[in-house]
């Protein structure tokens, strides 16, 4: 039963992806097609397979500052209408091919203004473009369906605008809220808020915590600003100490644990921030054996070369995965998602568990 799992057969399994970048997650071609009808001249090169690569190497950098440099390209090529309803349709069809049933994809509307559009005009472009990708993923036979977050950024001061917004537009596509950006010297408490004010809303949000920053990061994120997921969170291991093969969990871990709060790993980015050394040595393996609800993602696309499929394909490599551990993540990303519970429960019956009960029959 525990043969390797290959990229192929991972495409094939109903998955789900809750942290996902817009901005990340472009085609290399079409950053040049935009950059071109933009007039947009700072791209490195013109060439797509060069620019993919050029992605890849300069988001390597072991820095979360340096890695989020690469970031003005993509910005800076989605600043009109047509272009984010492209990037929007391209992302909800390649997340289909690569079997994504369900996604929750995130972008900051307050980065997407410098050509005059409003923040309401970038949210509905936006929009467009995930209803368009899905029509055509569903013309392909394949069925996805993309939530969208809206991120504000940590260093800036519109989070309550963008809180707004996201209740604003919650029954036309709008999922849940988040804060990206550079995490040190940004607490998320800077944005107490908007978070307060997303509660009184009973709406929900995640933040990213603990992935350049330590616990005090986790603990500022859950116990004063109250949010639902932690993006990566990968630094709740400070909190965990393993010894001749015991591990005790400090009170922050053991409240992460018992209160199942979803943690969104992004194991290919952790490396490149330098937030973990390795895919082997990703706090993921031991997180998975004492049963916290991980789930899988991939952050962004492009900076990382990756796709979901591939991130699993490298988990199942490093920590030996088979089906039963994949169904496992997808079950418990579908439970975490900000869908309301029976549209969870759909998919998880309906989707998950079918899709995956085919495949283990059909390689048993
Ligand atoms: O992993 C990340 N940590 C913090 N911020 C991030 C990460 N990935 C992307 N971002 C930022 C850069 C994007 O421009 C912004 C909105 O998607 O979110
Ligand atoms: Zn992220």
């Amino acid at each position: 039963m525990s043969h390797q799992l290959t990229l192929d057969q991972i495409r094939r399994a109903p998955k789900v992806l809750l942290h996902d970048h817009l901005d990340g997650g472009l085609r290399p071609a079409t950053v040049v097609e935009l950059a071109d009808a933009a007039g947009y001249t700072r791209l490195p090169t013109r060439d797509p397979a060069e620019l993919g690569a050029w992605f890849e190497a300069a988001a390597d950098s072991g820095s979360l500052e340096r890695y989020l440099e690469t970031f003005s390209h993509t910005v800076g090529v989605m600043q009109t209408r047509e272009a984010l309803t492209r990037v929007a349709a391209e992302c909800a069809e390649d997340l289909a091919a690569d079997g994504v049933v369900y996604a929750e994809v995130r972008f900051a509307p307050e980065q997407h203004l410098e050509a005059g559009l409003l923040l309401e005009e970038v949210i509905e472009a936006v929009l467009e473009g995930f209803r368009v990708g899905q029509e055509r993923a569903a013309a392909h036979g394949r069925s996805i369906r993309v939530g969208t977050l809206l991120t504000a950024m940590r260093h800036a001061a519109r989070s309550q605008e963008i809180a707004e917004l996201a209740v604003r537009y919650r029954d036309v596509g709008v999922v849940g809220f988040d804060i990206a950006g550079a995490e040190a010297g940004h607490p998320p408490t800077r944005h107490l808020d908007a978070f307060e004010y997303l509660r009184r809303e009973n709406a929900h949000f995640t933040i990213h915590a603990g992935e350049a920053f330590g616990l005090p990061s986790i603990w500022e994120a859950l116990q004063w600003c109250g949010a639902d997921r932690l993006g990566h969170g990968v630094r709740i291991v400070d909190d965990i100490e393993v010894s001749d093969g015991k591990a005790r969990l400090g009170r922050l871990a053991a409240y992460v644990r018992d209160k199942r709060v979803p943690l969104e790993m992004c194991p290919s980015s952790n490396i490149q921030t330098g937030a973990a050394a390795s895919i082997e040595e990703h706090p993921i393996g031991l997180l998975r054996d004492l049963r916290f609800r991980v789930t899988v993602n991939t952050d962004n696309r492009l900076q990382s070369g990756t796709t979901l499929s591939a991130e699993f394909a490298k988990l199942a490599e490093a920590f030996g995965y088979g089906w039963d551990d994949l169904e496992w993540f997808s079950v418990n990303a579908m439970k975490s998602a900000f869908l309301p519970f029976d549209e969870r429960l759909a998919l998880i019956n309906g989707q998950i568990k079918p899709g995956f009960a085919r495949l283990k029959w059909a390689t048993e």
